[in-house]
C-alpha cells in the first residue's frame, strides 16, 4: 500500500518532495521497501524521504514537517491507507491551497444516515442533516505556515490534521474527493482495491 500511496502522490504533478513518515523500528526496512520500488510517473518528483515517526499520529505529521526543505510552501499529508487515490483529486487540493484557502480536504456526501450515538449504551442521541456531511479523506492540503502552527498550537488528539486548523478558528474548504481515495482498512477495502489495480491495469494495456 505504501508504495501505491507514494507512486500516487508522485503522480502529481506539482509533487516535489514526499516525505514518508515510518514506524520508528521500521524506517530502515520502509527504506529498502521503496529502494526496491520504482515509482512510474514521477513528473516532478525530486526526493522520496524516509523519516522515523513518533508516539501518535499527530507526532508523526510533525516529524514528517520537519524534514520538509525550507522551500516548500503547500503541504499535503496524505494516509498510505489511502493507496489508489486519483492524481486528479491530488492536483484539485493543492489547486485549491495554492489558490488561497489555507486547508484543503477531498470529500464526499454520504449515501448513509449517520447518528450520533451514547457508546456505552447504543443511545442514539441525535441525526445530523446527510445533506450538510461529507466524508473526507486524503491528501489534506495545507499552507505550510498554518499546519505547523496548528500543530504547535492544538495538543488534543484528533483524527485528521484539518481538525486542528478548525480549532485555530481559520476556514477548512472542501473539494471534491474521489470513490477510489477510499481507506483500505478492512477486509473487503483490500479485494475492492484489487478490483481497482486490476481495472487500471486492463486499462493501460
Ligand atoms: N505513532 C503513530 C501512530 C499512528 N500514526 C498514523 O495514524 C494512523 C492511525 O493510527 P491508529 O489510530 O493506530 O489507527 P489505524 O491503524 O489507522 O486503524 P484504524 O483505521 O482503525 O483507525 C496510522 O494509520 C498512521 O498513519 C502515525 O503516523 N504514528
Ligand atoms: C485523515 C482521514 O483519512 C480522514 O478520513 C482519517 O481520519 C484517518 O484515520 P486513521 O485512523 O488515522 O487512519
Amino acid at each position: 500500500m505504501l508504495v501505491h500511496a507514494v507512486r500516487a502522490m508522485a503522480a502529481a504533478e506539482a509533487v516535489q518532495v514526499i516525505v514518508v513518515v515510518a514506524p520508528p523500528e521500521g524506517a530502515a526496512e520502509v527504506r529498502a521497501l521503496l529502494d526496491s520500488h520504482e515509482a512510474p510517473g514521477t513528473a516532478g518528483v525530486t526526493t522520496v524521504t524516509v523519516v522515523p515517526g513518533g508516539e501518535s499520529r499527530q507526532e508523526s505529521v510533525r516529524l514528517g514537517l520537519a524534514a520538509l526543505p525550507d522551500d516548500v510552501d503547500v503541504v499535503l499529508v496524505h494516509d498510505a491507507a489511502r493507496p489508489l487515490v486519483p492524481v486528479g483529486t491530488v492536483e484539485g487540493v493543492v489547486e485549491a491551497v495554492r489558490a488561497g484557502a489555507p486547508a484543503v480536504v477531498p470529500g464526499l456526501p454520504l449515501a448513509d444516515t449517520v447518528k450520533s450515538v451514547e457508546p456505552a449504551t447504543g443511545a442514539v442521541t441525535g441525526t445530523p442533516q446527510r445533506a450538510l456531511l461529507r466524508a473526507v479523506q486524503t491528501p489534506q492540503g495545507f499552507d505550510r505556515a498554518v499546519l505547523a502552527k496548528a500543530h504547535a498550537t492544538v495538543t488534543e488528539d484528533v483524527t485528521d490534521d484539518a481538525s486542528m486548523v478548525e480549532q485555530l478558528g481559520l476556514p477548512v474548504r472542501v473539494v471534491p474527493g474521489h470513490e477510489e481515495a477510499f481507506k483500505v482498512t478492512r477486509p473487503l477495502d483490500l479485494v475492492l482495491a484489487e478490483a481497482v489495480l486490476a481495472r487500471r491495469r486492463g486499462h493501460d494495456r
